[in-house]
């Protein structure tokens, strides 16, 4: 049995993974049976996750029902899971990556918005980057699932949002404009789906290594290993994305900005296979190394 969270966006990952796990181990069709849980950050919809406990939100109630043997694995949106995991879990495999991007909805671009406009999002990271680039603008916070937040900006309550271009993807919906990587860096995890299972159960983990997209597990590898590094919490605007390039190596950049986006750091480092999350954790020290007091007092550091 796979758990998964219950919303729209989630249950197509959900499902994904187990036509992945059929498709490869030649399984007829609804072999690999699906739980849903509702997790707190799903329940409680009115306020900032920063304000309500942070990233454990998502995925408690998964981890207890994989720790408890109801199922055997968790599929989750891997930027929502917290850079630290209980010790007796493994992310054994993920999906193909898909588009990283953020997408910006209601504004053909961020230079088109009004002076002044006004844009939802709860996310440190798109706040700071968002004020680094428009300090004109107005953010205030906006929740939801994607089917939601679409909805406000519809009504408008808000002039714009941005959402990941994977879940919408995902979810069919071809909404927005992208905005390019160079200046909207995303979160570490975005666009993959990762998938957990418990670190003893060396027959489930078996079966997860058959389907896992190794360029995807080395990228997210040392995009959470500079995470990590960094400490910080849902509070830290923090960006990272790593690439395979052609030569087998990763191109790892990453951004630590203060809230309101007047500081930044930024810095790059390549890495051989095998050196991912070594390279993440030296970015991490360089960016921390470099940045301001006001971006380091929202890091705590490894
Ligand atoms: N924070 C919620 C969340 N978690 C993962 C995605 C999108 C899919 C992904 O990045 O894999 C989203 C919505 C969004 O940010 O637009």
């Amino acid at each position: 049995m796979l758990g998964t969270r219950a919303s729209p966006l989630a249950l197509a990952q959900a499902h994904a993974t187990a036509a992945a796990l059929e498709e490869t181990h030649g399984w007829p069709a609804g072999t690999v049976s699906i739980f849903e849980v509702r997790t707190t950050g799903d329940k409680v919809q009115d306020r900032a996750l920063a304000e309500i406990g942070g990233k454990a939100l998502w995925t408690k109630e998964l981890d207890i029902a994989l720790l408890g043997g109801t199922t055997r694995l968790s599929v989750h949106s891997c930027k929502d899971v917290e850079s630290e995991r209980p010790s007796e879990l493994v992310i054994a495999a993920f999906l193909p990556r898909a588009d990283v991007r953020d997408r910006l909805i209601g504004s053909p671009s961020i230079e088109a918005l009004s002076q002044g406009a006004k844009v939802g999002t709860s996310s440190p990271r798109r706040t700071a980057q968002l004020l680094r680039m428009r300090p004109d603008l107005q953010v205030s916070i906006m929740r939801g699932n994607v089917a939601t937040r679409l909805n406000r900006i519809a009504e408008g309550a808000y002039d714009a949002t941005f959402l990941a271009a994977a879940g919408l993807d995902r979810l069919g919906i071809d909404e927005g404009c992208a905005v390019e990587t160079q200046d909207f860096l995303p979160a570490p995890g975005q666009a993959a789906i990762a998938i957990e299972c418990r670190a003893d159960d060396e027959e489930t983990r078996a079966l997860l290594a058959a389907i896992d997209h190794v360029p995807t597990h080395r990228a997210v590898l040392a995009e959470r290993a500079f995470a990590r590094a960094v400490g910080g919490s849902c509070h830290s605007p923090v960006a990272a994305l790593a690439v395979v390039e052609g030569d087998e190596r990763i191109w790892l950049r990453a951004e630590l900005l203060s809230s309101d986006g007047t500081s930044h750091v930024a810095g790059e480092v390549r890495a051989e296979a095998g050196d991912e999350e070594a390279a993440g954790a030296a970015l991490a020290e360089e960016l921390l190394g470099r940045a301001g007091p006001d971006i380091r007092a929202l890091f705590t550091g490894s």
